[in-house]
């Protein structure tokens, strides 16, 4: 990784999270480069990171071995034709693109070597976890540089299907929404039982903290981590109970679904 130059279209929240990474891994700003059309974009980027930063495509991806594409999943057809030009056979592109297949860049790029990842929004404080496929193309030294970029930022998993990014995306890359959802309606519901607001925001992030800690750390999994919370006859038995009776496991199956789905709806409609 020290000696590979990276280069970045597309310098927003995800990009800057793997920029910043990167750097904390130790690669030289002078290996990095990012190119984006705001202005302000590329100040801050470069202010922050110490990397050149670019507003013409063609341009940032001049001597790199790796062109990260980390652009809005509706960006991702006009960008790769801005950058289609000027690309060589032997560099890899890596996109974090939601629901946009490989195919499609190949379509947009031509034949060029292509890993397609889905990482996720803890990638900001290095604890993100990534899902990675990788077309035939794609060469044993590249694989290592794709899974290096995306591991310095988390946990990288390659998989063998590229179908299999749907549900990754639906698992992991939409998944920290659904945590901050339970921890605003649990926070709303501490309210309610007369917990101030900032006291029930506390025990609710701190549960949610302490909860994930155990499930990383511990032997057995969640099912026995939550057997334990549960006394019989108790107050979180009373709770599950409630939960379950809602049908809470086929509305979490139910909603997992529906983010797979539409990733797979993208792939179709902005795949042409
Ligand atoms: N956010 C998330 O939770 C996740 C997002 N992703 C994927 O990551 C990708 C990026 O998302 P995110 O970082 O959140 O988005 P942002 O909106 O933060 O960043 C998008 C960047 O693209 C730049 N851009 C727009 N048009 C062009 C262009 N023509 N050429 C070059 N750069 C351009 C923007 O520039 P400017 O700032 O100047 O407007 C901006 O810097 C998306 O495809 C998304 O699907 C994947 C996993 C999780
Ligand atoms: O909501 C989205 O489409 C993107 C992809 C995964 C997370 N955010």
């Amino acid at each position: 990784m020290s000696k590979t130059r990276i280069a970045f279209i597309g310098a927003g929240n995800m990009a800057a999270s793997l920029i910043g990474g990167l750097r904390a891994k130790g690669l030289d700003a002078a290996h990095i480069r990012a190119s984006a059309p705001g202005a302000e974009t590329r100040a801050r980027v470069s202010a922050e990171h110490g990397i050149e930063v670019f507003a013409d495509n063609a341009q940032a991806i001049e001597g790199a071995d790796v062109v990260v594409l980390a652009v809005k999943p509706q960006m991702m057809k006009a960008v790769c034709e801005t950058i289609r030009p000027s690309l060589k056979p032997h560099q890899l592109v890596v996109s974090i693109a939601a629901g946009i297949t490989c195919a499609s860049m190949n379509n947009w790029l031509g034949e060029q070597p292509i890993v397609r990842c889905m990482p996720n929004t803890p990638a900001l404080l290095r604890q993100g976890v990534s899902g990675l496929y990788a077309t035939a193309d794609v060469t044993a030294e590249q694989r290592q540089q794709a899974e290096e970029l995306l591991s310095a930022v988390g946990i990288a998993l390659w998989l063998n299907e590229e179908q299999q990014l749907d549900a990754v995306t639906a698992v992991s890359g939409s998944g920290p929404a659904y945590f901050f959802l339970l921890i605003e309606a649990m926070t709303a519901a501490g309210v309610k039982l007369g917990l101030p607001a900032d006291i029930a925001a506390q025990l609710t992030v701190q549960t949610a903290l302490g909860a994930a800690h155990m499930a990383v750390a511990s032997d057995v999994d969640a099912a026995e981590l939550r057997r334990r919370v549960t006394s019989p006859a108790g107050t979180t038995e009373a709770a599950i109970k409630s939960f379950q009776a809602g049908g809470f496991e086929a509305l979490v199956e139910k909603a997992l679904g529906a983010a797979a789905h539409r990733s797979a709806e993208m792939a179709e409609q902005l795949g042409r």
